[in-house]
């Protein structure tokens, strides 16, 4: 689905968010992408989606380039972004069925489709209330809902867990398994690794801008009787203060 060779990106005044990252995500797989804060994760989906042009190395989304072509990744893609959707002037359902409609649905399957969704994450008492409104949670949850009322065959979301909600986390973690049920790949940032260990397929862990491991949760446990968050200290370095340092 997803084939990312050698991809480095250097901001202005030298800063190296992605350095020679390569790797592949599958169709009908959960990859959860994880790092510090700074480790490159929203810079790596920014280039997929065609947002931020790569400095070097080359992206394959379905054998298509998506920096030569953005309109392409955008509509191959879903996004779900890191900030916060900007709604204002419009209730959750109307946020929704307007991507949906945007992104091509026909109006009966994306008014189901949206009913469905606020209902599985347990936000219809908020449907059509005003977004302004909103607490930041649902705002989140419409946002989610945003991005895969009309899925896209690669899905990326960037922490769609902030905000949200213990009991809704769960109603979340089941939505974003049942779209690689259904076929989709999606790409996960999270820092809530303890709970996407029991929903991601493969992990992906970047540090300073480079992969600095790949696999399943099982493979990098490599038999050791600890959870993924335990794995993910190890290989970052730990509680080493000098690694957090820019
Ligand atoms: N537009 C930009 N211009 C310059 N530097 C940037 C820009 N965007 C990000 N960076 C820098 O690139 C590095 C990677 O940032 P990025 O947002 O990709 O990290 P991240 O892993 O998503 O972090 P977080 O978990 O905190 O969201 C950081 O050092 C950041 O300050």
């Amino acid at each position: 689905m997803l084939h990312i060779d050698s991809l480095t990106k250097v901001y202005r005044r030298g800063v190296r968010a992605n350095d020679d990252i390569s790797l592949d995500v599958d169709a009908g797989r959960v990859t959860g992408l994880l790092g510090h804060n700074g480790a490159g994760k929203t810079t790596l989906l920014h280039q997929v989606v065609g947002l931020v042009r790569p400095t070097s190395g080359r992206i394959r989304l379905l054998g298509r380039d998506p920096v030569a072509d953005p309109a392409y990744a955008r509509s191959a893609c879903s996004f779900q972004p890191q900030s916060q959707a900007p709604l204002t002037g419009v209730t959750p359902r109307q946020a929704i069925e307007i991507v949906g409609r945007i992104r091509g649905g026909r109006r009966g399957a994306v008014r189901k489709r949206t009913a469905g969704l606020l209902a599985g994450l347990g936000i219809e008492e908020w449907a059509d209330a005003p977004a302004e409104r909103l607490s930041g949670g649902v705002r989140r949850l419409t946002a989610f809902c945003m991005a895969i009322v009309e899925p896209g065959r690669l899905v990326m979301l960037d922490e769609p867990t902030n905000d949200v909600d213990p009991v809704r986390r769960r109603l979340l973690w089941a939505q974003i398994r049942s779209l690689a049920a259904a076929g989709h790949a999606v790409v996960l940032v999270t820092h809530n690794i303890a709970e996407a260990e029991r929903t991601i397929d493969r992990v992906v862990v970047l540090d300073h801008g480079r992969v600095v491991a790949a696999g399943s949760p099982a493979d990098l446990a490599a038999g050791r009787d600890t959870g993924l968050e335990e794995v993910y200290i190890g290989l970052t370095g730990g509680n080493d203060s000098a690694t957090l340092v820019p």
